[in-house]
């Protein structure tokens, strides 16, 4: 006889001690919902970049990145053109924490003051060079990662991000600095040169909400917990993993996170480096879908992902496995303390 599990019918109604309307199972009256997912299924490409020669040449990896952003929109072989575009962490500058000051830029964007932000008044060429791009490709655009210089004269490792018309909706600053040390793998300490920043980012499309983070940011299971929890159709994470933590956890990272929250998970590498001492690039930029399959997935080399985002997908992985209806914050915290 088949195991009967109860009725998971979702169903606004008031569970007995909270004040507020909460979205329940009619099963269990235990659980709390995720906020309604909305939005139009998407198409994705990630850019898996390489550093024109040693990387150092920060006029030629911008005009290497705009380059390789006209080439994606042609949509590859099946000539696609897709909707939102990403690129790698620190995509302009050698990855290096000395290095972060020097080709750090002034953009000049809060959250407090995005609404009157003016990209033609930044003094940031990088920026300059983004916005243009998505405005002339009509595409939103995850600028990948660039080292900012902030009024108060401190470095970050930011992510901006332009809708298709080129205005900067949002900058994640990367909140969890990739201090590291594994013995005869890998020692990195961003903190050497950079702050961390203190924002959650999640940006509204008509695709739904994209949560962005940046590379260390996915170790971290709360940051896209809170976003899935907030509406994030998918987390977004322009990343530079190395040959120690790459074949280890990038792949793992990536599942954990889609399936804990059921949304898409993408990460977008440089290509890594074939010669030089400088930071070797685990490359491999994925897309994962809320089942936690891979949709597709690069080699090392400079290359160009695309991937549909289908939200009846996600939806689907959603009723089949609804954990998103059935947690008991009644025998164990509510750690992301989030309501949707
Ligand atoms: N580069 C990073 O921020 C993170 C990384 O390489 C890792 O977590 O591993």
């Amino acid at each position: 006889m088949p195991l009967r599990l109860g009725s998971i019918r979702q169903t606004a109604a008031l569970c007995s001690t909270p004040r507020r309307p909460l979205l329940v199972t009619t099963a269990t009256c235990r659980s709390r919902a995720m906020a309604t997912v909305s939005g139009q299924s998407f198409r994705l490409a990630m850019i898996q970049l390489a550093a024109v020669g040693d990387g150092s040449d920060k006029a030629a990896n911008l005009a290497h990145a705009k380059e390789m952003v006209a080439e994606t929109v042609k949509g590859g072989k099946e000539g696609r053109k897709p909707d939102v575009v990403v690129l790698p962490e620190i995509f302009n500058s050698p990855y290096a924490t000395n290095m972060f000051r020097k080709y750090a830029e002034r953009i000049g964007w809060t959250p407090e003051t995005k609404d009157s932000f003016d990209v033609a008044k930044t003094e940031s060429e990088s920026i300059k060079l983004l916005s243009e791009a998505a405005k002339e490709h009509g595409v939103w655009l995850i600028g990948g990662s660039i080292p900012e210089l902030s009024e108060d004269d401190k470095v970050y490792n930011s992510s901006p991000t332009f809708d298709k018309q080129g205005n900067l909706v949002a900058i994640h600053r990367k909140v969890h600095l990739f201090d590291i040390s594994i013995p005869n793998g890998i020692t990195f300490k961003e903190s050497e040169t950079l702050t961390g920043g203190d924002w959650q980012t999640l940006v509204d499309t008509e695709h739904g909400k994209i949560g962005v983070g940046i590379c260390y940011d996915v170790r971290f299971p709360e940051l896209a917990m809170t976003a899935a929890r907030k509406g994030a159709v998918a987390m977004v994470y322009p990343a530079a993993f190395n040959l120690t933590t790459g074949p280890l956890h990038w792949d793992l990272v990536q599942r954990a996170r889609a399936i804990d929250n059921q949304i898409f998970v993408a990460m977008c590498s440089p290509a890594r480096a074939t010669s030089g001492d400088g930071y070797k690039a685990w490359g491999h930029s994925s897309v994962w879908d809320p089942m936690g399959r891979c949709l597709e997935q690069l080699d090392e080399k400079e290359g160009i992902l695309f991937a549909d985002i289908d939200l009846d997908a996600l939806k689907s992985a959603r009723a089949g496995i609804p954990v998103t209806v059935q947690r008991r914050f009644d025998v164990y915290a509510d750690v992301s303390n989030v309501k949707p």
